[in-house]
C-alpha cells in the first residue's frame, strides 16, 4: 500500500472506518428527517380541488358584489361540486360547502389549521398581551377565561341585570309611535353589555365616553388600510391607537379601584380580573383590558344584527308571531311578569325563531382558516381532494345553512324545522348549523347572545303590539356583521294591560 506522507497504514484504516461510520450516520439522519417530513406533510397523491381562475374571476366578483356570497358559492357549487378553489393573484381560497367536508376545518389541531395571521390587525386594537398578540398556549388559556365568565352558572347572574336594562329602556317609549328598530336595539344592546360585561362603573358614570371611544377604536381599526397595514403611519391608525390608549387609561383606573377597595362585582370584567393561568399567575391589567375590549368587539355587531333580524322575521310571519306570543302568555302564567333565568330557558318557541332567523340571516357569512398541513376531504358524492398546505379555507356559513338536502324549503322561514320530530340540523349531521361556528373556535358567547335576544323580544312581545312598516329589508353586505340594510321602521302600541 502506498503511504501518504505523514500517515501510517493504521491511520488510513482508522480514517476509512470513521468515514464509513459517519456516512452511515449521516445517511440515517437524512433518511429520518426525510421520513419525518413525509409523515408531517405527506406528498400529495390525491387531486387538489378544481380551481377557478383567469377570466371566470370577473364573473365571480360580479356575482359576489351584486348578489352576495351565498349566490356566488351556489354558482360554483353547481358547476364544480362542494369543494373548489378560487385562485386570485396567487392567493388560493378553497371553499368547503356542506357539513361532510367541514370536520377538519372545525376540529383540526391548531398546528395543522388555524386562523393564522388573518386577525393580526386586531393586535393594535386590543393589545399585544391578548388573543392574536400571544402564543397559542396563552391564547387557549385566555379563551378559557372567556368560557368561565360566560358559562351557565355565571350566565344566570346576568339575567336580572339584562331584564332591568330592557325594562328601563322600553319604559321610556311613549304609548305609541314609530321607531327605527335597528337603531333602538343597537342602543339597548350597548347598555346591556356595559352593565353585564364592562360593569357598573362604566354603566353609571362613563357610558357615553366609553362607547364613543370604542366606536373610534373599532371603526378605525377595521378600515381596509388599517387591516392591510396595521402599523402604517395613517390617520386611521393614529385615531385607533389614541382610542386604545384612552380606553386603557379608563379601565386601568377601574381595575385598580376594584382591587384596592376589595370590591367584587358579578360582571365579566370581574371574572377576567379574577382569572388565573395554569401556573397560578393572575391576569395583568393590560390583559384584562385587552380581553374585555376583544369580547365587546366579538359580541356587539353580531348581537345587534341578530336581534334586529329576529324582529324583522317575527313581524313578517304572522303565524310564527301568534305562536310565540302565545308562548309568552303561558310563561307569564307560570312565572308571573318578572322573567328570570329559568323562565328564559323555557322559551323554546322563541329560541327556535331566533335560531331560524340566524340560519337565514347569519351575521357572520363565512369563517376562514389557514392550512398549515395538507389534509384530505371526502365529499358527499365520494370524491376525495387533497387541500394543500398554504391554502386559505373557507366555510361559507350562509350557503351551508341553506342546503336543500339538509333544510327542507330553505328559503321558507320555518322555526319548527328545529322542533321535536324534525330537528333538521341534527339529522344533517355535525356542522349542519354553523351560525355560531363549531368545534375549536365555536362562539363562546352563544348562550349569552340567545339570552339577551330573548330578554329583549320577550319584553316587546308581552308589552307591545308591533308592526313592521318598512319593507322586508335587504342585507347590508358592506357591514362587518351582515345586518338589515337601511332603517327598519316599526310601529308600536303599548298594550292596554302593560
Ligand atoms: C348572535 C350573535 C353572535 C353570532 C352570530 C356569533 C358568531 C360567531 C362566530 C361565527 C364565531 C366563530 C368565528 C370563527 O370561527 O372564525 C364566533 C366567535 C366568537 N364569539 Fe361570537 N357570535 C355572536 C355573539 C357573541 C357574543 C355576544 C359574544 C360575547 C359576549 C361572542 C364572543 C365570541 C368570541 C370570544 C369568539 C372567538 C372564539 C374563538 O376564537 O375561540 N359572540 N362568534
Amino acid at each position: 500500500m502506498t503511504k501518504l506522507p505523514g500517515y501510517s497504514s493504521m491511520d488510513l484504516t482508522n480514517s476509512a472506518v470513521w468515514f464509513a461510520i459517519a456516512l452511515v450516520f449521516i445517511t440515517a439522519v437524512i433518511t429520518k428527517i426525510a421520513r419525518g417530513r413525509t409523515v408531517a406533510d405527506p406528498v400529495c397523491n390525491k387531486s387538489p380541488p378544481p380551481v377557478v381562475s383567469g377570466g371566470s374571476l370577473i364573473w365571480i366578483l360580479h356575482t359576489f358584489l351584486t348578489k352576495g356570497m351565498r349566490a356566488m358559492i351556489h354558482e360554483q357549487y353547481t358547476q364544480l361540486g362542494s369543494v373548489f378553489t378560487i385562485s386570485f393573484f396567487g392567493w388560493k381560497v378553497t371553499f368547503l360547502a356542506g357539513p361532510e367536508v367541514l370536520g377538519h376545518f372545525h376540529q383540526g389541531l391548531e398546528s395543522e389549521i388555524s386562523l393564522g395571521d388573518m386577525l393580526q390587525f386586531t393586535v393594535p386594537m386590543f393589545g399585544k398581551e391578548v388573543i392574536y398578540g400571544v402564543d397559542i398556549a396563552t391564547r387557549c388559556e385566555q379563551i378559557r377565561f372567556y368560557k368561565n365568565a360566560l358559562q351557565p352558572p355565571k350566565l344566570r347572574s346576568h339575567a336580572d341585570p339584562m331584564v332591568q336594562e330592557v325594562e328601563d329602556y322600553f319604559s321610556k317609549w311613549d304609548k305609541q309611535g314609530t321607531i327605527d328598530l335597528k337603531w333602538e336595539l343597537a342602543q339597548l344592546l350597548m347598555l346591556i353589555s356595559s352593565r353585564c360585561l364592562l360593569g357598573r362603573e362604566v354603566r353609571e358614570k362613563m357610558f357615553k365616553e366609553v362607547y364613543t371611544l370604542f366606536h373610534e377604536l373599532s371603526d378605525n381599526g377595521l378600515r381596509l388600510t388599517s387591516v392591510l397595514f396595521p402599523y402604517a403611519p395613517t390617520l386611521a391608525n393614529y385615531r385607533r391607537d389614541r382610542a386604545h390608549a384612552k380606553l386603557s387609561e379608563m379601565f386601568t383606573k377601574i381595575v385598580r379601584s376594584r382591587k384596592s377597595s376589595n370590591r367584587v362585582e358579578r360582571d365579566v370584567l370581574q371574572s377576567l380580573i379574577d382569572s388565573k393561568y395554569k401556573d397560578n399567575r393572575p391576569t395583568t391589567e393590560a390583559e384584562v383590558i385587552g380581553l374585555i375590549l376583544n369580547l365587546m368587539f366579538a359580541g356587539m355587531h353580531t348581537s345587534s344584527a341578530a336581534s334586529t333580524w329576529t324582529g324583522v322575521c317575527l313581524l313578517s310571519h304572522e303565524r310564527c308571531l301568534r305562536v310565540v306570543v302565545e308562548e309568552q302568555k303561558q310563561i307569564v302564567q307560570k312565572y308571573g311578569d318578572h322573567m328570570d333565568y329559568n323562565a328564559l330557558m323555557e322559551m323554546d318557541t322563541l329560541h327556535r325563531c331566533i335560531k331560524e332567523t340566524l340560519r337565514m340571516h347569519p351575521p357572520t357569512p363565512a369563517t376562514f382558516r389557514k392550512v398549515h398541513k395538507s389534509f384530505t376531504v371526502r365529499t358527499r358524492e365520494g370524491y376525495e381532494y387533497e387541500i394543500p398546505r398554504g391554502h386559505t379555507v373557507a366555510s361559507p356559513i350562509h350557503f351551508n345553512s341553506n342546503i336543500p338536502y339538509i333544510y327542507k324549503n330553505p328559503d321558507v322561514y320555518d322555526p319548527d324545522r328545529f322542533g321535536p320530530g324534525r330537528e333538521e340540523d341534527r339529522v344533517g349531521g355535525k356542522f349542519s348549523y354553523t351560525a355560531f361556528s363549531g368545534g375549536r373556535h365555536a362562539c363562546i358567547g352563544e348562550a349569552y347572545a340567545y339570552m339577551q335576544i330573548k330578554v329583549i323580544w320577550s319584553h316587546l312581545l308581552r308589552n307591545f303590539e308591533l308592526k313592521l312598516v318598512s319593507p322586508f329589508p335587504e342585507t347590508d353586505r358592506s357591514k362587518l356583521a351582515l345586518e338589515p340594510k337601511g332603517k327598519v321602521m316599526v310601529h308600536y302600541k303599548r298594550l292596554a294591560d302593560a
